[in-house]
């Protein structure tokens, strides 16, 4: 089969734009894969977040407000001022409410609860401790004091160590709950990349197996059941890629030969319908033999066919025509197990743009010659614009 590009860069544009269509989808599916995979990693680094907001922060203010209650009743002892008295009542309703706040925040946490209570009991003893400690520098009893002293800086420790032990408690879970999430995200990477690899695969061959259907749409768009030619659609295209090249007009010559069977109505009506299909086939097929790879040819219409050669002028394309008429003639053709028959055909000739550079009055003229051609009697070439001679005797359908 004789073949050509049909538009060849607009059909590489749709052919892009159906893969890129095709992707597209699958794009989408795996974006949504994707999300739906970090999902659950998403969730933990939150619920993370919460922890770190409503368990470190407010035990961490604690901390740092049981700091700041050490030291006063410490510097009482040096300054003996009324600032450290008043600062450690302050301080010490700070960390009252500290802790209160700590042990609304862990209700959920029986036993870190449970720590917290204890060393808000600690805590009790220390302010306590506090107190009579700043009472004894009142009264000038340092011994009692000092001793007092140790047992607010030991008793304070154990709260320090009671809340030192939730907060480790709590770091522990967080650095495990840190590698559950780095395993879902894992988890989650990997099965992005598995979907992202099907997809490809998807979308590759999705749009390999739709580029290759719409290829072979549009091939049976462009050519005729019966005989595997191009049909009238695909020789509207060829016009239009043949005059279009930015090559001058010139430069764009090619020759038109419209050629149609002789008698073909008789052949139907003597030999039937199938013989008739049967030398429609054997007439491409004898055409197509004697064409170069430049040349275009399609069945026009019922027993019609036009050739196009591009570079080629017009008393050429006759030569040319004149051989196949004579293959034509020649080449038998099958009517049954016993019987081959002959046809003739009548050929039209014409040049472009010498005749005519628009494509309806191109076919216009080689029809004309054709017309010519077989007024003239059948099986013979008129080459439009040229004063035709009956060269050939006309020839019907006949028995071999
Ligand atoms: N078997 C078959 N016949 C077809 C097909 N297409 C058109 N025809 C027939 O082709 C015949 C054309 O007849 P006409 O237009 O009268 O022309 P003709 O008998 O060839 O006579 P001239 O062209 O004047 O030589 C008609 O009988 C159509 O039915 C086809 O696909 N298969």
């Amino acid at each position: 089969m004789v073949s050509f590009k049909i538009s060849g860069f607009s059909s590489r544009i749709k052919y892009l734009l159906i893969v890129i269509l095709t992707l597209l989808p699958f794009s989408a599916v795996l974006i949504f894969v994707g999300f739906i995979a970090y999902l659950p990693a998403f969730q933990a680094m939150d619920d993370m977040n919460k922890v770190v907001m409503k368990e470190l922060v407010p035990l961490s203010e604690l901390q740092r407000s049981l700091l700041n209650a050490a030291m006063p009743p410490n510097d009482y002892i040096i300054h003996k001022g009324d600032d450290e008295k008043q600062l450690f009542a302050k301080v010490g309703k700070e960390v009252d409410v500290a802790f209160l706040q700590l042990q609304a925040a862990y209700k959920d946490r029986p036993d870190k609860l449970e720590t917290i209570k204890v060393a808000y009991t600690s805590w009790l003893h220390v302010f306590k401790d506090g107190q009579t400690l700043m009472s004894y520098v009142d009264h000038s009893d340092y011994d009692s004091a000092n001793k007092a002293m140790e047992k607010f800086d030991a008793n304070i420790q154990v709260v320090v160590d009671n809340l030192n032990q939730v907060h480790e408690k709590t770091q522990v879970e967080l650095i495990r709950h840190n590698a559950q999430v780095v395993a879902m995200e894992d988890k989650g990477i990997l099965i992005t990349i598995l979907a992202f690899v099907t997809t490809l695969i998807f979308g590759i061959f999705g749009s390999i197996w739709l580029t290759k259907r719409n290829k072979s749409l549009e091939n049976q768009s462009m050519h005729d059941q019966l005989t595997g030619a191009f049909n009238r659609h695909a020789c509207d295209e060829k016009f239009q890629d043949l005059t279009r090249t930015t090559v001058s007009l010139e430069r764009k010559l090619f020759s038109l030969i419209m050629m149609d069977i002789d008698y073909f109505k008789s052949v139907n009506d003597t030999y039937g319908h199938q013989v008739g299909d049967e030398a429609l086939k054997v007439v491409a097929h004898v055409i197509e033999n004697h064409l170069r790879g430049s040349d275009f040819f399609a069945r026009f219409g019922g027993e019609e066919f036009i050739i196009i050669i591009p570079g080629t002028e017009k008393h050429f394309a006759k030569e040319m025509a004149d051989r196949l008429r004579i293959a034509i003639m020649e080449t038998p053709i099958k009517a049954s197990d016993e019987e081959n028959i002959y046809i003739t055909m009548s050929f039209g000739v014409a040049e472009f743009p010498l005749d005519s550079s628009n494509q309806t009055k191109l076919i216009d003229c080689a029809d004309q010659a054709l017309y010519k051609a077989k007024e003239m009697g059948r099986n013979q070439v008129v080459v439009y614009g040229e004063r035709a001679k009956a060269e050939q005797p006309s020839a019907i359908a006949g028995e071999e």
